[in-house]
C-alpha cells in the first residue's frame, strides 16, 4: 500500500508539475504579450505627446483622451507589476510545493528497502496464510467425513437406543409384572452377598484346614515311606532267609502229562510217579524197580502255568530288589521245556508272566524307584553262540578270563567286555540297551 501510495504520489507530482509548467509557460506567454503591449505603447509616446501638446494647445477633449490614456497606461502597468508578483509568487509556491514532494519522495525512497521487507513479510504471511487455508479445508473435509460418519454413529447410536428403549420398555413391563419374584430375588441377593462376606472367612478357615490336612498327609507318607523302606529291608532279610533255607541253586520238576498222540505209542508206560502227600518226591520206575528223587519241589502232571509261575514268583521279584536271578529249564527233547518257559499264545509260560510280573512291579514303585530294563537273547547251539536280536543272527564268541568275567569275542573285530547281560545289537565298542517297550523280534525255534 505505501508503494501504491508513493507511485500515485509520484504521478500526482508529475502531473501537477506539468501543469505548473503549462501555467507558468502560458504565464510567460503572456508576460511576454503584455512586455510587448508595453513595449507597444510606449513606443507610440511621441505621438501622443505631440498629440497631448496638439490637445493642449488646440482642445480640452485631446487632454481628456491624454489623461484617460495616461490611466489606462498605468492601470497596465499596475496589471502587469500585479502580473509579475503573482507570477513570482506562483513560482514561489510551485518551488515549496515541489520541495515538499522531492521532500516526501525521499523520505519514501528512504523507506523502500522497509517496503521491501514489508513486502516479503506479506508475502511470506501470504504463503503462511494460503498453507493455513489449505490446512482448515483439509480439516474441514476431515471434519466433514468424521461428520457424516459421527452422524452415521450417531444414527446407529439411536438405532440401538430405540432397539434399548424398546426393550426396556418390554423388560419394565416384565418387571412390573414380577415383583414377587424380584424380591424373593433380591432376598437371595442379599443372603448370597451375606454369604459371600461370610466366605473368605469360611476360605481362610478351609485353607488352614486342608494346609493341616497336607501337612499331616505329608507326614503319614513318610511314615509310609519309613515302613515301605523297612518292609523293603524286611523282604531282603526275607530272601536271604529263603535262599539260606531252600539253597542257592533250586531244581524244580515237572512232570509231563501224558498226551493223546503219545498213547497211541506201542510199550508206552507210565515210569515216573508223583507223591500226592510229599511235594519234593519223585519215584522213577526204571525195569520194575522204582527209584525215589528228592528235590525242591515236584509238580504232578496237571499242574498249571500258573501254579509253576507261583513258585518262582518271589524270585523275579527279588529281581527288582537287588539281587542276580536265573532261572533256565533243562530237559531230554520234547520234555516240556519250551512249553515251561513259553508256553502257548492262550497260556503263556514263566517268560511272559515273570515280564508282566516285572513291569506290574516297577509300575507299583514308580514313585520311588526308576528301573531300567534291557533285554538279550542269544543262543548256544552246536558250540556256536548268536546274537538271536541282531539282524543275521550274528556270530559271537565267548572265552572265560582267568578272573572269572566273560568276554564276547568277535572274529576280525574287538574284544567287548561283558559286564552285565545286555543286548548287543552291533558288534561296536557301545552297548544298546533295549528300552523298557521295544517289541522283541520273534522267538527262535
Ligand atoms: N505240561 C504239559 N502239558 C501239556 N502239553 C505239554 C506239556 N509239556 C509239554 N507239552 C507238549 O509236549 C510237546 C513237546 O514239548 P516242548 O516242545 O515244550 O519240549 P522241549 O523240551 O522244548 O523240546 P525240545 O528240546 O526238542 O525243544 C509240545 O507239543 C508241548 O505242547
Amino acid at each position: 500500500q505505501r508503494a501504491e501510495q508513493l507511485s500515485q504520489l509520484e504521478r500526482q507530482s508529475e502531473q501537477s508539475e506539468w501543469r505548473r509548467g503549462e501555467e507558468l509557460r502560458k504565464r510567460e506567454e503572456r508576460v511576454r504579450e503584455l512586455q510587448l503591449e508595453l513595449d507597444r505603447e510606449r513606443g507610440r509616446e511621441p505621438v501622443v505627446k505631440y498629440v497631448t501638446q496638439t490637445v493642449e494647445v488646440e482642445s480640452p477633449a485631446a487632454i481628456k483622451q491624454l489623461n484617460k490614456a495616461r490611466q489606462r497606461n498605468e492601470l497596465l502597468s499596475e496589471k502587469l507589476s500585479n502580473q509579475n508578483e503573482r507570477l513570482e509568487l506562483s513560482r514561489c509556491l510551485q518551488f515549496v510545493t515541489w520541495i515538499n514532494l522531492s521532500d516526501r519522495l525521499t523520505h519514501y525512497r528512504a523507506d523502500l528497502p522497509q517496503i521491501a521487507a514489508y513486502e516479503r513479510e506479506i508475502s511470506e504471511l501470504k504463503e503462511d496464510l494460503l498453507k493455513e487455508i489449505g490446512h482448515l479445508e483439509e480439516r474441514k473435509e476431515e471434519k466433514l467425513a468424521l461428520a457424516s460418519a459421527q452422524e452415521i454413529i450417531i444414527l446407529c447410536c439411536l438405532n440401538m437406543m430405540i432397539h434399548a428403549f424398546l426393550s426396556l420398555a418390554g423388560l419394565q413391563k416384565r418387571l412390573t409384572a414380577l415383583p414377587p419374584t424380584l424380591r424373593s430375588m433380591k432376598t437371595d441377593y442379599t443372603s448370597l452377598r451375606s454369604q459371600v462376606r461370610n466366605f473368605s472367612e469360611f476360605y481362610g478357615a478351609a485353607i488352614s484346614e486342608i494346609s493341616a490336612a497336607i501337612s499331616e498327609m505329608s507326614e503319614a507318607n513318610k511314615d509310609l515311606l519309613e515302613k515301605y523302606r523297612k518292609e523293603v529291608a524286611l523282604r531282603r532279610k526275607y530272601h536271604e532267609q529263603l535262599v539260606e533255607l531252600k539253597g542257592n541253586i533250586r531244581v524244580l520238576c515237572r512232570v509231563k502229562p501224558v498226551l493223546k498222540e503219545d498213547q497211541h505209542e506201542e510199550g508206552q508206560a507210565v515210569v515216573v510217579t508223583t507223591d500226592p502227600n510229599n511235594e519234593s518226591s519223585l519215584t522213577v520206575i526204571n525195569k520194575g524197580k522204582g527209584r525215589v528223587f528228592d528235590l525242591d519241589k515236584v509238580f504232578h502232571p496237571q499242574a498249571t502255568q500258573e501254579e509253576v509261575f507261583q513258585e518262582i514268583e518271589p524270585l523275579v521279584t527279588s529281581c527288582i530288589d537287588g539281587y542276580h536271578v536265573c532261572i533256565f529249564a533243562y530237559g531230554q527233547t520234547g520234555s516240556g521245556k519250551t512249553y515251561t518257559m513259553e508256553g502257548t499264545v492262550e497260556n503263556p509260560g514263566i517268560n511272559q508272566r515273570a515280564l508282566k510280573h516285572l513291569f506290574s512291579e516297577i509300575e507299583d514303585r514308580k514313585d520311588m524307584w526308576s528301573y531300567t530294563v534291557t533285554v538279550s537273547s542269544v543262543e548256544i547251539y552246536n558250540e556256536v553262540l548268536r546274537d538271536l536280536l541282531s539282524k543275521d543272527g550274528e556270530k559271537l564268541d565267548i572265552k572265560i578270563n582267568p578272573d572269572g568275567t566273560g568276554q564276547l569275542h568277535v572274529p576280525g573285530l574287538r574284544i567287548i567286555e561283558v559286564k552285565s547281560f545286555q543286548h548287543i545289537k552291533k558288534v561296536t565298542d557301545t552297548y544298546e540297551p533295549l528300552q523298557t517297550g521295544d517289541k522283541l523280534k520273534e522267538q527262535p525255534t
